[in-house]
């Protein structure tokens, strides 16, 4: 589907900005040196098949963009670009990631605030090169991983969904990870050990219920500031199932959507955050399209984050 066809909903107004949608506010891909933010889908569930899960994620980008066109446009005066889709052809994973990097370090070099739309969770791995292009190999990186899983399976045979941050803390020296509503039951004994070889801070899911929102902002503020850059990487499944069905791996004690909320807003308002992604959904196997409407809802906080809301946690 082209992408004019998709950015698509009821117009209230062409001239009173107070009554526009996000379809009248995005804009193709001819206004990127403009764009305060870009956004850019990956068409990709090639790491999740590798993975062993469901695959069906390659649809999520233009089914959230369907559901972002419809939503009311609350920021102030801004431009916001759609770079379009990377896609993954014939199981060439590694392909498409160096393409998304590509995309996500031009719309870096534009000074955009860029909003990867996936995507199995294997296009943080894109992402993250995407940085690493722009920056170069000196700068240090963060990488605040909102996830029910860690994703430090070992990549021996082949890189995956489930391998991404073993990839890149196995490579580069100056990257640093935290992870935010792990599931003691949705990764393995050998997974908690291997977080324990890299050093990876984590928060589980529990910890999070437990915490009141200022202890918890406070935790991610301390992260942020410890580098000159950092992405934020949202995996639909640390979300309740009940809220969030249409993920490879859903889970059953996941947290809250408004928790996930205010994790979003306390992040990507940070000056560090110059990007963020959302994956793994997967339209082929969600309920009545609620988990594409939450992740529409979401990217929403992550864009009024970045263009200066203040932080509401
Ligand atoms: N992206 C990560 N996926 C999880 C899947 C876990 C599951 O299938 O239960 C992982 O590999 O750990
Ligand atoms: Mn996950
Ligand atoms: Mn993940």
């Amino acid at each position: 589907m082209e992408l004019e066809d998709i950015w698509k909903g009821t117009v209230e107004s062409t001239a009173d900005k107070n009554r526009f949608k996000y379809h009248q506010i995005v804009t193709g891909p001819d206004f990127a040196e403009k764009a305060d933010i870009a956004l850019i889908g990956f068409c990709c569930d090639e790491g999740v098949r590798r993975n062993n899960g469901r695959a069906g994620a390659a649809k999520a980008p233009d089914a959230i963009r369907a559901a972002l066109a419809k939503m009311p446009w609350h920021g102030k005066e801004a431009a916001l670009c759609d770079y379009g889709n990377v896609s993954c052809q014939d199981n060439r994973l590694e392909e498409a990631q160096d393409e998304l990097a590509e995309k996500v370090s031009e719309a870096y070099g534009q000074g955009s605030h860029t909003v990867i739309l996936g995507g199995g969770h294997e296009t943080l791995y894109g992402h993250y090169l995407g940085l690493r292009l722009h920056l170069g190999s000196e700068a240090s990186i963060g990488i605040l991983n909102i996830d029910a899983h860690f994703d430090l399976r070992p990549f021996d045979v082949e890189s995956s969904s489930g391998t991404m941050f073993r990839q890149i803390l196995e490579e580069d020296q100056n990257a640093g990870y935290f992870v935010i509503g792990i599931q003691r039951f949705g990764n393995s004994r050998s997974l908690f050990e291997a977080a324990g070889e890299f050093d990876v801070d984590y928060l589980p899911e529990e910890t999070v219920r437990q915490s009141d929102p200022a202890q918890l902002s406070r935790r991610i503020q301390s992260f942020l500031g410890q580098y000159d850059a950092v992405i934020v990487t949202l995996c639909m499944d640390v979300l309740d199932m009940a809220a969030a069905p249409g993920v490879s791996a859903p889970s059953p004690f996941g947290l809250e959507p408004a928790s996930v909320r205010a994790i979003i807003r306390a992040s990507c308002s940070h000056p560090a955050v110059r990007s963020f992604d959302i994956s793994e959904v997967n339209p082929d196997v969600d309920e009545g399209g609620r988990t594409v409407r939450l992740a529409a809802a979401l990217t929403n906080e992550a864009i009024l984050s970045f263009l200066g809301r203040a932080p509401e946690m």
